[in-house]
């Protein structure tokens, strides 16, 4: 009406209506959105790092699951130890197996599935739950309607005579953390003992916060961002990100990451830990 152009504004009313984590698969810049800018997107894959936005996702059936898509993300062609994807599991679905020796990690994004297992009774996992299910362990995750999982496989390091057991629960019933020197809230969802040979970390940033450390080190990551949208730096590169988009981190490539627009940055991230790197 003021005869200039202007950014629309977020119907902001419209998203608080959604429920937790809507955006990580419904993402306001998603292949809708592009449709017109053919070859365009945000995805880069270079030697120490990976940006996979949604619209590069690429489904596929899921060897030994049923009724269930799959798009592995990271996997070790990208150079890393674990492998990360999404699996869409649709109406009737099971989950397959692990191969043997490997260790798994489960994260409701969307839906609901029912895991069972020789040992205890069955349980239900909504959004924002998640199972570990240590090597070799029997179970089979089902689903009705439909579920989006986020999953990180790798294959167990095992240390002296420790070992894991069957974990589930929900990041609203993690404590937070200390994080001294940075301002982010954390959680972790599995247990920091030794037997663990990696963590899932679930770190919130509210809008203008960020990194302190402008990290290094010798660990991998995985990333998905669930909600919010900000700066991720990966060595010399600077990428506007959103929730749905997944990230891959090589050992020490630089990292850092800052806030912005304006609802909270929550990502998960895998990192591998207890172990000696040599
Ligand atoms: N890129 C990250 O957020 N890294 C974490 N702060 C970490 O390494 O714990
Ligand atoms: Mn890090």
């Amino acid at each position: 009406d003021d005869g200039f152009c202007s950014a629309p504004s977020i119907v902001e009313s419209d998203e608080k209506t959604k429920p937790i984590y809507w955006k990580a698969t419904n993402p306001s810049l998603s292949p809708s959105h592009l449709q017109d800018l053919p070859g365009f997107t945000r995805s880069v894959y270079k030697r120490d790092h990976a940006l996979i936005t949604p619209e590069s996702h690429v489904y596929s059936p899921l060897p030994d699951w049923k009724n269930t898509l799959g798009a592995y993300l990271i996997t070790p062609a990208t150079g890393s130890h674990f492998v990360m994807y999404l699996a869409k599991m649709k109406e009737m679905s099971s989950s397959g197996l692990p191969p043997q020796d490997i260790e798994r990690l489960v994260f409701v994004v969307e839906g609901a599935v029912t895991l069972t297992n020789t040992s205890s009774s069955s349980k239900t996992l909504t959004v924002d739950s998640y199972a570990y299910l240590p090597p070799n362990f029997h179970h089979s995750l089902d689903c009705v309607e439909s579920a989006t999982l986020v999953v990180f496989e790798r294959r167990y390091e095992h240390l002296g005579s420790h070992t894991t057991e069957l974990i589930v629960g929900s990041t609203d019933k993690q404590p937070l953390l200390e994080t001294p020197g940075e301002v982010f809230e954390l959680r972790k969802l599995l247990p920091v003992s030794l037997a663990y040979d990696f963590n899932i970390h679930i770190m919130d940033f509210q809008p203008g916060e960020f990194l302190n450390v402008k990290e290094v080190h010798y660990n991998q990551h995985g990333l998905l961002l669930l909600e919010g949208q900000g700066i991720y730096r990966l060595g010399d590169n600077w990428y506007p990100v959103q929730a749905g988009d997944v990230i891959w981190m090589a050992p020490f490539v630089p990292q850092w990451y800052a806030a912005l627009g304006k609802t909270r940055s929550r990502y998960l991230l895998y990192k591998d830990v207890n172990r000696n790197p040599l």
